[in-house]
């Protein structure tokens, strides 16, 4: 039996916390969850699970949330609005970067010791060389990535100035729903290929479109790293507990260290659902890069993680109780 531990997890309600939240709960856990509700759902968490409804931004919510002794945050919280990252800088910085700073400081404040954030692939920027691993240049190429990069560097002057260790986990791109079903909700918004293809699919879309066919890719479109939310979820687990064990700083890429084109995306769906994909191929979105696929030993190497249900089939059958309910 593993030890229960009181965690509190930031943007818990939302697409890829509620997933790590429902395997927290199930492995004994205790767990409070920090989410404002503009992008999560209380009905992705499971009873068990304490919900405050409220800001990381806001003292007094945070204040709430560690009012009783917390051993290890977990950080998702984010202003998602991935796309206006570029066009509103200021209220993406101060969403991100000092909403996350003020959540670090009453981490410190509230003797927290361990913090594992949401990082992303998007620190790195174009890839140099593939796969991409972590010791990869990190230059991003979007606001997105920077705030993402910033948080992970102030992590790493908390942990030297206030010994607080902490985990940056790198994702590429997340996908799927709960291969239990445990969480019903959508996410809210979703501009990612995996959720645009089920809403085409479930003719909420009239027809997606296909961002370029002419990249140095094998059928000319845009190859990914997808990786499961469930995987994404255990990752999380491991990492704490290398945390707890190791009192030591893990930076690492989570994906699956296999890429797959927009296109055999499209046909995996249209195969898992027997339906038809309606989409067109239009110009190139500003700033894809042809290809980004992970290097994933790190992970393995340290935290024993490899993806198990990643395969495009899987993500499909898991996505499909969500989008295609009769
Ligand atoms: O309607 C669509 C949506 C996407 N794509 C293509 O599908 C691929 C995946 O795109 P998307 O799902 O939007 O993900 P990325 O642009 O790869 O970015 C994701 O992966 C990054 C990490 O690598 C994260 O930081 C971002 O938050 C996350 O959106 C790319 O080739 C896109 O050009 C389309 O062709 N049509």
């Amino acid at each position: 039996m593993t030890k229960s531990r009181r965690i509190l997890v930031t943007g818990g309600a939302g697409y890829i916390g509620s997933h790590l939240v429902h395997d927290l709960i199930e492995a004994g856990h205790q767990v409070v969850v920090l989410d404002n509700l503009s992008l999560g759902r209380k009905e992705n968490l499971p009873p068990q699970a304490q919900l405050i409804v409220g800001d990381i931004h806001n003292e007094s919510d945070l204040e709430r949330a560690f009012s009783q002794p917390v051993e290890v945050v977990f950080h998702f919280a984010a202003w998602k609005a991935a796309g206006e990252s570029m066009t509103n800088p200021t209220k993406y910085a101060q969403n991100n970067i000092c909403g996350s700073l003020q959540l670090i400081d009453a981490c410190v404040k509230h003797q927290v010791r361990y913090f594992v954030f949401s990082s992303s692939a998007a620190v790195y920027g174009d890839p140099q060389y593939l796969p991409v691993d972590e010791k990869h240049p990190t230059q991003p190429v979007n606001y997105y990535g920077y705030t993402k990069l910033a948080i992970e560097e102030n992590l790493r002057w908390y942990s030297q100035l206030k010994g607080l260790y902490y985990a940056a986990l790198r994702y590429f791109n997340a996908t799927g729903y709960d291969i239990k079903g445990r969480v019903k909700g959508r996410e809210k918004n979703p501009a990612n290929l995996s959720p645009v293809v089920m809403e085409t699919l479930a003719g909420e879309r009239p027809i997606m479109q296909v961002f370029g066919n002419d990249y140095p890719t094998p059928d000319g479109t845009g190859v990914r790293d997808y990786i499961h939310v469930n995987d994404l979820a255990s990752a999380h687990i491991l990492a704490m507990e290398y945390l707890l064990q190791n009192n030591k700083n893990l930076t690492v890429n989570l994906g699956t260290g296999r890429g797959h084109s927009v296109l055999e995306v499209i046909r995996a769906a249209e195969e898992v659902t027997g339906k038809k994909v309606n989409y067109q191929i239009v110009d190139r979105r500003p700033g894809d890069p042809p290809e980004l696929v992970a290097s994933c030993d790190l992970a393995y190497e340290l935290l024993g993680w490899k993806a198990q249900y990643s395969d495009l089939k899987t993500i499909f059958k898991s996505m499909m109780p969500v989008y295609l309910v009769e």
